[in-house]
């Protein structure tokens, strides 16, 4: 599958990392489009404008929403008789993306940063995609982890705010860990490793379970034990749930601003 890349940071180089390592796509059938030099996979070509040459199977657009007009203006033209155009933009719908850039199909989709381990998520919207374009991004997905496609925009919204966003709350989950750690007479290098540690295994073992986080929590909890005076202070007036539901709520609220904006 051949790929040209518009715009490939943080997010981009994590799915491209993934798509080459899995060998979804060679590393020289990508083309990749940044301002300045990122550090990518061997063999990927990097430049400040498109190649000449045949044009891709599939565009991926990676840049910040707010440069959606500055790129459609340099690249739409160029990009009229591409097949498929996958978007990570938050906030831009395919009824956005087609008229910035008329002729592929249109494809939103909201990535999170753990693809580049296969281990992430990618919540897609485009219910307009014929069966071919849909089939060709199952394809490319698929390596990347958990694959989910939304008809319904809202719900699409909804899962792409937590599945996006959510690896960061967690890398803040294991530094409040660590702190807490520390609070408690641990040195920050022993605060750390054992709060990193601690979350991976029970990340890991959640997955692998066939028991409710909740049932997990409760066999954790010996009765009379030490977890249980933690959960009790986490649970008091919903207090973990409380702080995850305004900090969800303002998630969502930032990517109903952009949606907007993205419209215009
Ligand atoms: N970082 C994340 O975890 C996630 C990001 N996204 C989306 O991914 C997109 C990119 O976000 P990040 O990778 O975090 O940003 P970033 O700043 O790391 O990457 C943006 C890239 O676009 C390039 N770029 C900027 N303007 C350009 C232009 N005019 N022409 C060509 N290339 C240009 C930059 O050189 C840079 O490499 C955003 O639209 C964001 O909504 C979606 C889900 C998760
Ligand atoms: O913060 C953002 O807007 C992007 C989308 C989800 C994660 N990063």
């Amino acid at each position: 599958m051949r790929l040209w890349m518009i715009g490939c940071g943080n997010m981009g180089s994590a799915m491209l990392r993934r798509w080459v390592d899995s060998g979804t796509v060679a590393a020289g059938d990508v083309d990749v489009v940044n301002r300045t030099d990122r550090a990518l996979p061997d063999g990927v070509r990097q430049a400040r404008d498109l190649p000449d040459g045949p044009l891709p199977d599939v565009v991926v657009l990676g840049v910040k929403p707010q440069q959606l007009a500055d790129v459609a203006a340099r690249f739409a033209g160029r990009l009229a008789d591409v097949p498929l155009l996958v978007s990570m933009l938050a906030g831009c719908d395919p009824a956005t993306l087609s008229a910035a850039f008329p002729g592929p199909v249109a494809v939103q989709t909201m990535p999170n940063l753990p693809v580049e381990l296969g281990r992430g998520v990618v919540a897609i919207h485009a219910p307009a995609a014929p069966d071919a374009a849909r089939a060709t991004v199952d394809r490319l997905m698929a390596p990347l982890g958990l694959v989910e496609w939304f008809d319904d925009p809202a719900r699409f919204a909804a899962a792409g705010a937590l599945s996006g966003t959510a690896p960061a709350f967690v890398f803040r989950v294991i530094d409040a860990l660590a702190a807490g750690g520390r609070a408690i007479g641990l040195s920050p290098q022993e605060a750390a490793a054992v709060a990193l540690a601690a979350v991976e295994g029970a990340a890991a073992m959640a997955a692998a379970s066939d028991r409710t986080p909740a049932a997990l929590a409760d066999a954790v909890a010996s009765p009379g034990g030490m977890t249980r005076e933690g959960l009790n202070v986490l649970d008091a007036d919903r207090a973990l749930d409380t702080l995850f539901e305004r900090t969800l709520t303002a998630v969502a609220r930032r990517g109903e601003e952009m949606a907007a904006a993205a419209k215009g």
